[in-house]
């Protein structure tokens, strides 16, 4: 096993996820100050830059690297730090890769829901339990929305966006469990030992994200 490489305290390791949300977190960095570009397509999985280590995951892994301390801070979704259960530092709402976690059933269905497809079970658990609905939770890894197509089960908990995938398979929105929008997350161990590096980062993103009058 090659050992983890040990950075002083003026090297950051940041963990950012592949898939839709890499460029833009990227791109917003980049204009934070920090000396990145897109990683380019290859199998390299770990991406070094001037005073700065990307690790490309998987979005579910980034709360876990940040969490345990083998990256300082990263950027995710916060439907995926959400169903971590992860209480990792979240001081910025970068407001990109906004969409909503809702429950989902074909259009016009009223009959019990007795089980409920998605990605996210613990999310899905706890807005059932709440309501009294004692339904079973079957986990499913992406295209949700064909478990109510197909009868898996009676209802989803998906993400929206614009609607299309409802308005494409029949489907409609019956309840928002939470808005999402990606999200800067940091070790907060690193908050101390990186200090000089993190707090100019952090502030940066908080002055290209937040309203000039409405703070966070
Ligand atoms: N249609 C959408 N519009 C805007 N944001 C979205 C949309 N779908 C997902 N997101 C946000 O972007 C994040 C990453 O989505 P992406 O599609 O890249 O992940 P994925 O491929 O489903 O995940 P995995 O890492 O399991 O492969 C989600 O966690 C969510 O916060
Ligand atoms: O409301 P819309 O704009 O249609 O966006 C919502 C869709 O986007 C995401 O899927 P994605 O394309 O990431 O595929 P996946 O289901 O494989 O994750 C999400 O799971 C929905 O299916």
């Amino acid at each position: 096993m090659t050992p983890a490489p040990t950075h002083g305290p003026q090297h950051l390791t940041l963990a950012l996820p592949k898939g839709r949300i890499l460029e833009e977190a990227v791109a917003l960095l980049a204009r934070a100050g920090l000396p990145l570009t897109v990683p380019e397509k290859s199998r390299a999985l770990r991406h070094e830059f001037p005073g700065v280590t990307v690790l490309e995951l998987r979005n579910q892994d980034v709360p876990v690297y940040v969490d345990l301390g083998v990256a300082d801070a990263g950027i995710v979704g916060k439907d995926v730090l959400l169903e971590s259960g992860r209480a990792v530092y979240e001081p910025v709402d970068l407001r990109f890769a906004g969409c909503r976690l809702s429950l989902i059933r074909e259009v016009g269905a009223s009959g019990d829901i007795s089980r409920v497809g998605t990605k996210y079970p613990r999310a899905a658990r706890a807005y059932l339990n709440a309501r009294g609905i004692p339904a079973e939770i079957v986990k499913l890894s992406g295209n949700i929305e064909l478990a109510c197509l197909t009868g898996l089960a009676d209802a989803v908990v998906d993400l929206v966006q614009t609607g299309s995938t409802l308005r494409a398979n029949h489907l409609e929105e019956v309840d928002v469990l939470f808005h999402s929008s990606a999200r800067l997350i940091v070790n907060r161990a690193a908050l101390k030992v990186r200090r000089e590096r993190l707090r100019p980062l952090i502030e940066a993103l908080r002055g290209l994200t937040q309203d000039v009058e409405g703070g966070e």
